[in-house]
């Protein structure tokens, strides 16, 4: 069982606003008996305010650090599947709190995510007269950031979270076999 191997290790999930972060992560925890975790979510219920709410009152800068101090406390417990902000990738010290565990990057084409957030008010970052140009030009600039996870999984139109899930769970056995024998060299 994955669960088994694991130890407990938390599992973070990173990627691009609407690739399904939450969606996936919420199923997975589910799938190892692990529980789940928010990010964005915990943010909300700590400040009172919605996600817009914040970055118009205190301004995106401010966000971010929300997002820093949550990580950093979540990082001391274990048996957590953690959907991340979009841009939590965006601060070089949140990387050492991801890498507590193993971080799995959930990958699209911006045509998926565009599709998905058409109706969506709910991400600050995207109220922009050009959302896709906004997209495009958010990815540009993280891809190189998100690419230094653990694991790597590009998602097509059709994959259900359930399916996504799943691929996920199989793929993780091989990345800690990786990373134990690099811990005995
Ligand atoms: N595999 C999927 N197939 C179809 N729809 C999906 C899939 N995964 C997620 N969705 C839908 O896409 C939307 C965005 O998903 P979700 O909120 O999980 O993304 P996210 O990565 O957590 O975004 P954010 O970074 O903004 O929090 C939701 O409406 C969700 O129901
Ligand atoms: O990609 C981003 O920068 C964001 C994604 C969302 O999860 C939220 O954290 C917020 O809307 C910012
Ligand atoms: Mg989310």
């Amino acid at each position: 069982m994955v669960s088994n191997l694991l130890k407990g290790v938390n599992l973070y999930l990173i990627g691009m606003m609407g690739v399904g972060k939450t969606t996936v992560g919420r199923l997975l925890a589910q799938q190892l008996g692990y529980g789940f975790l928010d990010t964005d979510d915990v943010i909300v219920k700590a400040a009172r305010k919605s996600i817009n709410e914040i970055f118009a009152d205190e301004g995106e800068a401010a966000f971010r650090q929300l997002e820093s101090d949550i990580l950093a406390q979540v990082c001391a417990y274990t048996k957590l599947t953690i959907a991340t902000g979009g841009g939590i990738v965006l601060k070089q010290e949140n990387w050492g709190y991801l890498r507590h565990g193993l971080i799995v990057w959930l990958d699209a084409p911006v045509e998926i995510l565009l599709r998905r957030l058409a109706e969506d008010e709910t991400r600050p970052l995207l109220q922009d007269s050009h959302p896709e140009d906004k997209l495009r030009s958010i990815l540009k600039q993280r891809q190189s950031l998100y690419s230094q996870a653990d694991i790597h999984i590009t998602i097509t139109e059709t994959e259900t979270p359930e399916q996504i899930a799943t691929r996920i769970l199989k793929v993780i056995p091989s990345v800690l076999k990786t990373q134990d024998s690099q811990q005995q060299n």
